[in-house]
């Protein structure tokens, strides 16, 4: 079931109340592919030093995810796990509508962007890429986890100089996401400077 179409309300709204829904509880249908291209045209309006582009990322649906299950299990019994648990990494994989890779492509020796700014430019890009999903009544979280760092899932998705960040899970949300964490309130990270 969709949630309540939160587009309904205020922009502002609609950010404030994305919360990450995690793969067990997004079902199909799967954003369509026009969506995917919004949301990937979101993600490009991410401030940008320079406007280098340090990422891109890479939807695995269908069949693919059979073939990313198999590179989960073989990450994990690279691992050292035992092939119960490699068998439970697999199934991380199967049964999520969509995944979208998010690909970092950081230019560590560019004269005017540093390697820091890019990396906020890729966070601002998935979290906008996040934003515009909720907007459109899908849910998605991101996850990374040992597994990007496993030789043979780093191989799969990353041409040289690029580096794996990890998953977005994306599909309809069977439950409204809540809060994880305690945040503080908004005055608490905002304040004058200098000082009172
Ligand atoms: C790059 C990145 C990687 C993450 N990897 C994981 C992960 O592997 N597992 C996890 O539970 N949360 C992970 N998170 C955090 C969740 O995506 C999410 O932001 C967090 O649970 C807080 O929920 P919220 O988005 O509703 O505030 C990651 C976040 C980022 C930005």
């Amino acid at each position: 079931m969709r949630r309540t179409d939160p587009t309904s309300g205020s922009t502002v709204g609609v950010l404030l109340s994305r919360y990450s829904v995690g793969g067990k509880h997004l079902v199909d249908p799967a954003p369509a592919q026009d969506e995917l291209l919004q949301m990937t045209a979101a993600a490009l309006r991410a401030p940008d030093h320079a406007g280098l582009i340090p990422f891109r990322f890479a939807a695995v649906r269908g069949s693919a995810l059979e073939r990313l299950a198999d590179l989960f299990e073989q990450a994990a019994a690279n691992a050292g796990k035992s092939a119960a648990d490699a068998a439970l990494d697999r199934h991380r994989a199967l049964g999520i509508p969509l995944l979208v890779a998010v690909i970092a492509r950081i230019d560590t020796g560019h004269p005017v962007a540093t390697v820091h700014e890019q990396w906020m430019t890729v966070g601002g890009a998935l979290t906008n890429f996040l934003n515009a999903a909720h907007a459109m009544g899908y849910g998605g979280k991101m996850l990374s986890g040992a597994k990007v760092r496993s030789v043979p899932v780093m191989q799969a998705f990353c041409g040289p100089g690029e580096q794996l960040v990890g998953w977005m899970v994306l599909g309809t949300p069977r439950k409204t996401g809540t809060p994880k964490f305690d945040k503080p309130d908004a005055a608490d990270v905002m304040s004058d400077w200098p000082p009172a």
